[in-house]
């Protein structure tokens, strides 16, 4: 199953008391049509993370609207999972028992959520790592593990906050590898936040362009790529013309968006 998010004229303002208040988000529409995998890249700053949190219902709307399948988000749902930066492994437990978390705390772990669960872990390469901890893993293999708990949920909608973004060029580029294989087995609905244009373009069939803070919409990029996503299609000229297109709002003034 996957998920369409519709975002209306959506505004963030954070506001504590004795401080100005800070209008994160303004007037931001975005729809996100069922199955497809969708980048946001945008100026540090500019709100990314916070229009990932409004989706995930992990904040109140100052203004606007944000729906899934036609539903208002009005808390965290069942079918919407968020993976960050850092993998947030619970450190005593294995690779297996991290991975099956989210099925443990919602009830028994039946014997095939664990197959899931296995099967999952062959595919990112973590095969015989099944019953390690953590610190006996590297962050890209960790990150993986991360991946497979997501996936192993069956999300309709799963949101990416730069899952790579502390993991080295040559891990990250593997790790896009392997969540574009990952990803095109289950296609759900994705978003990820990323300052890496050529991550955005790479994995993505869209990339949203943010404007600086107040973050709005500057243009939707339609990735003119094959669906099938593999390291030869970074040679492409219509990959380099794309990265080109995007880092062009870049590179006056803001400079917090990499290669
Ligand atoms: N809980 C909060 N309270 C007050 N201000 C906040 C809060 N969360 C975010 N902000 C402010 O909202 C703005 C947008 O922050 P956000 O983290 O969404 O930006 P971002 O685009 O994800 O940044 P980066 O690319 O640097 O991670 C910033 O000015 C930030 O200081």
């Amino acid at each position: 199953m996957t998920s369409r998010v519709g975002i209306k004229d959506l505004e963030i303002t954070f506001t504590r008391s004795g401080e100005q208040p800070t209008t994160a988000l303004s007037g931001l529409d975005l729809d996100i049509e069922a199955g497809t995998f969708l980048s946001i890249v945008g100026p540090s700053g500019c709100g990314k993370t916070t229009l990932l949190r409004a989706v995930a219902g992990l904040l109140e709307l100052t203004g606007g609207s944000v729906t899934i399948d036609g539903d208002q988000v009005a808390g965290p749902r069942r079918e919407t999972c968020v993976m960050f930066q850092s993998p947030t492994l619970l450190p005593w437990l294995n690779v297996l028992d991290n991975c099956l978390l989210p099925k443990k705390l919602r009830g028994r772990v039946q014997p095939v959520a664990e197959e899931r669960a296995t099967e999952l872990l062959v595919r990112a390469g973590l095969k015989g790592f099944e019953k390690k901890y953590p610190y006996e893993l590297s962050g890209g293999m960790q990150q993986r593990v991360a991946l497979c708990r997501a996936l192993g949920t069956d999300p309709s909608l799963l949101l990416l906050d730069e899952p790579f973004g502390a993991l080295d060029a040559m891990t990250r580029e593997q790790m896009n590898l392997d969540l574009h294989e990952m990803w095109a087995r289950q296609s759900p609905t994705t978003v990820l936040i990323t300052h890496s244009i050529s991550e955005a373009v790479f994995l993505s069939q869209r990339v949203v362009v943010m404007s600086p803070r107040p973050g709005r919409v500057l243009e939707i990029i339609d990735v003119p790529l094959p669906d099938k996503r593999e390291a030869p299609v970074m040679a492409e000229e219509a990959f380099a013309r794309t990265c080109a297109h995007i880092r062009s709002y870049f590179t006056k003034g803001e400079r917090n968006v990499d290669g």
